[in-house]
């Protein structure tokens, strides 16, 4: 499993204006997508593409195109919602598919109550969205699910990530597992209530207005 923090001062400038508090929900969902452009542009380095002649004008040129089966983004609703527009701006093309999960306040374990999936995920090459890897219970569970219905290529796409959910997660899919997490920042830690610190508080409350 491989971890690629973003290290770019746009990112980080946009980050900055997420976490504030005083950060508006409209403004807070512009953000996360225009974040979630930037983090896929750097998580679609290994997208898979297959050789593709054309014509321009001028004379037959040979370039590629997305190779098929077509890439799946899996947003995990509902934060992972908010990532949504971002990432298909990137990758019109590919296919969307949806997993609902949600995490239990006290026991912090992850459960599933929606899953909105093509039948057959044999050789996709999979992106979930999901802005928060906090204790890596929730996509730990989606990426191993995704791997058991065949997916051979994962990567999850989120905005912050606390250093044990990143363990977690490589513990429950393995080292060798050919799995990648991309995050725009890596905070240093968990709260009590598993909460990321510093974190931006709950995601899906910020960005569909609770707060
Ligand atoms: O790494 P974990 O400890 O599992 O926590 C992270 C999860 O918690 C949040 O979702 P939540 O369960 O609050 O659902 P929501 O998206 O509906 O707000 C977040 O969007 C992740 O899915
Ligand atoms: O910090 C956190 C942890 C889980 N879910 C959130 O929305 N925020
Ligand atoms: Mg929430």
């Amino acid at each position: 499993m491989r971890l690629h923090v973003v290290d770019h001062p746009l990112v980080a400038h946009k980050l900055t204006t997420l976490r504030n508090r005083e950060t508006d929900s409209p403004t807070f969902r512009r953000l996360a997508d225009e974040l979630v452009t930037l983090l896929a542009y750097e998580a679609t380095r290994g997208v898979r593409v297959e050789e593709h002649e054309i014509s321009t004008p001028v004379a037959p040129a040979r370039g590629v195109k997305l190779a098929q089966p077509k890439p799946l983004v899996v947003p995990i609703l509902r934060a992972g919602l908010g990532m949504l527009e971002g990432m298909t701006r990137l990758v019109p093309t590919a296919e969307v598919g949806f997993l609902g999960m949600i995490r239990n306040e006290e026991t912090l374990e992850a459960s599933t109550y929606a899953n909105r999936l093509p039948d057959d995920l044999t050789g996709r090459q999979v992106y979930v969205l999901d802005p928060m890897l906090a204790t890596g219970g929730t996509l730990a569970v989606a990426i191993r699910y995704l791997m058991e219905r065949g997916a051979d290529d994962v990567t999850a796409i989120c905005l912050l990530g606390a250093p044990e959910g990143v363990e977690h997660v490589r513990k429950a899919v393995g080292e060798d597992a050919p799995v990648q997490i991309v995050l725009a920042g890596m905070d240093p830690g968990l709260n009590d209530l598993g909460y990321i610190v510093p974190g931006l508080g709950d995601a899906g409350d910020r960005l569909y207005g609770v707060v």
